[in-house]
């Protein structure tokens, strides 16, 4: 298994450019089962996640190709997909491929409303917590479809005529809950009405891709969402969103280790309530046409007081990474996690760098230290991965990330972006 060193003390000092959303890639890649015709994605990141949901596509009967490479593009310049479901051969997304991914359970929605039914393992993905798919169930069961638990797999039907529109009201705010709702929604019969939909910039952005296919979606990116079943959808080519949780990350590395970085192609409006904290740290930010630019330079990082939020608030999937930073800070940092009740596995794994954290339920207290100093670590999952190597950026010595696959996972290019700022990090092959 591969692992990463990284040698702590260099700071970031250049530009590091920003792939296209992970988690916007997934739904979008997903909604290509919802027409016959082709869905063209562009700047679509490397990544293992996406490598693995092109396996469960194909397995529906997706035939993919990707664009070559054009003159000027580098091994970073995302890639353009091309997805076409010309039909669906097989409605069964199995236990070997979810399992590895929460985000393939999605395909439930649109294997419904197009082929009437799907037989789908119960998802696997980050081990954060419980991740139950309750609301899930309960929206394809509004939407009309008869919901089964056998062996494992969550077996839906539509009804005789089809996926009938619905008033859908989550009790609790969910993103693959929201993705879920739309994807089912567009070929329904009749109207359906969201509340307390999810408001995440990625939501909104595979409306947009499901409107230019065709579908009728109002309020994305607002509490209710309304949509208007149409009888099919067409092609479309569609650009995904910059991946506001890795500029996020990359700005903390550079709040962390001090220097300037251009993150280029970052959009500022989708991480506001980040960068809102990292100011609040003690780093500048300043906004381009070209990205955002964050600096560090001879201030120290002050302790801030932070919880959790769905959008616009601050995103769980920036907290190991704000919790790392806060490892330096002069004072004690209070971080309250809100989304998921186990999402706090790094700080075992942050204390053998010499933090100190102390955890109280759905509090993390963290007293900045003086000193991190490296060490062997191994992450649980993506995001608290990358918090080990914003400390390791800023420990003293050496440290190995082992099981670099959960960077993989969402992390592209991760050591070439670091490296080429000046870090010193470097990939080790592994049995
Ligand atoms: C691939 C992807 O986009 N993953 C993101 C997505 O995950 P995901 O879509 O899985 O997260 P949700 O927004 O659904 O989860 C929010 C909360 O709702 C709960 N819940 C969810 C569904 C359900 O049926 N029942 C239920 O109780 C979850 O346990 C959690 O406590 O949004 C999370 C919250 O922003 C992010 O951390 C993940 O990175
Ligand atoms: C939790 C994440 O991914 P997943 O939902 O796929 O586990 C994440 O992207 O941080």
């Amino acid at each position: 298994m591969d692992r990463i060193r990284i040698t702590g003390g260099a700071t970031l000092n250049g530009v590091i450019p920003i792939s296209g959303a992970k988690n916007a890639a997934l739904p979008l890649m997903i909604a290509s089962l919802l027409t016959s015709e082709t869905l063209e994605l562009h700047n679509v990141p490397r990544l293992a996640d996406v490598q693995q949901l092109l396996r469960i596509l194909g397995n529906h009967g997706v035939d993919t190709a990707i664009a070559g490479k054009r003159p000027g593009q580098t091994s970073e310049t995302g890639q353009s997909i091309r997805l076409k479901a010309a039909s669906i051969i097989d409605t069964t997304a199995p236990y070997e491929l979810v399992s590895r991914m929460r985000a393939s359970f999605w395909v439930i929605a649109p294997l419904v409303a197009r082929a009437g039914r799907a037989r789908v393992s119960l998802p696997g993905g980050c081990a954060i917590g419980t991740r139950p798919v309750d609301l899930l169930l309960m929206v394809m069961e509004k939407l009309g479809a008869k919901v089964e638990i056998e062996g494992g797999y969550v077996v839906a039907t539509a009804p005789s005529g089809g996926l009938r529109g619905a008033h859908i009201d989550f009790p609790k705010v969910t993103v693959g809950g929201t993705h879920t709702a739309l994807m089912a929604a567009v070929l329904a019969d009749g109207e359906t009405v969201i509340d307390n939909a999810a408001r995440e910039p990625e939501v909104v952005d595979l409306a947009d891709c499901l409107n230019a296919m065709g579908a009728r979606i109002s309020g994305a990116g607002q509490s209710r969402v309304v949509i208007q079943g149409v009888g099919s959808l067409g092609g479309a080519s569609h650009t995904v969103l910059p991946d506001r949780i890795e500029a996020g990350t990359y700005a903390m590395a550079v709040a962390m280790t001090g220097g300037e970085v251009l993150l280029e192609g970052a959009r500022p409006e989708l991480l506001q309530s980040a960068l809102d904290i990292i100011v609040r740290t003690g780093a500048d930010i300043t906004v381009s046409n070209e990205g955002i630019r964050v600096r560090r330079n001879g201030h120290g990082i002050d302790p801030v007081d932070v919880t959790t939020e769905p959008f616009p608030g601050f995103p769980t999937d920036l907290q190991a990474q704000l919790m790392a930073l806060l490892t330096r800070a002069k004072g004690t940092s209070r971080i309250r996690e809100t989304i998921f009740e186990n999402r706090f596995m790094h700080v075992q794994e942050l204390a053998r760098l010499g933090s100190r954290i102390r955890l109280d339920g759905d509090v993390a207290w963290v007293d900045g230290v003086e000193r991190l100093t490296g060490a062997p670590v191994m992450a649980t999952d993506l995001r608290a991965s990358v918090s080990l190597v914003i400390a390791a950026l800023a420990a003293d010595g050496d440290t190995t990330v082992n099981r670099v696959y959960h960077l993989d996972r969402g992390f592209e290019a991760l050591e070439a972006k670091l490296g080429r700022c000046g870090a010193q990090v470097e990939r080790l092959s592994g049995d």
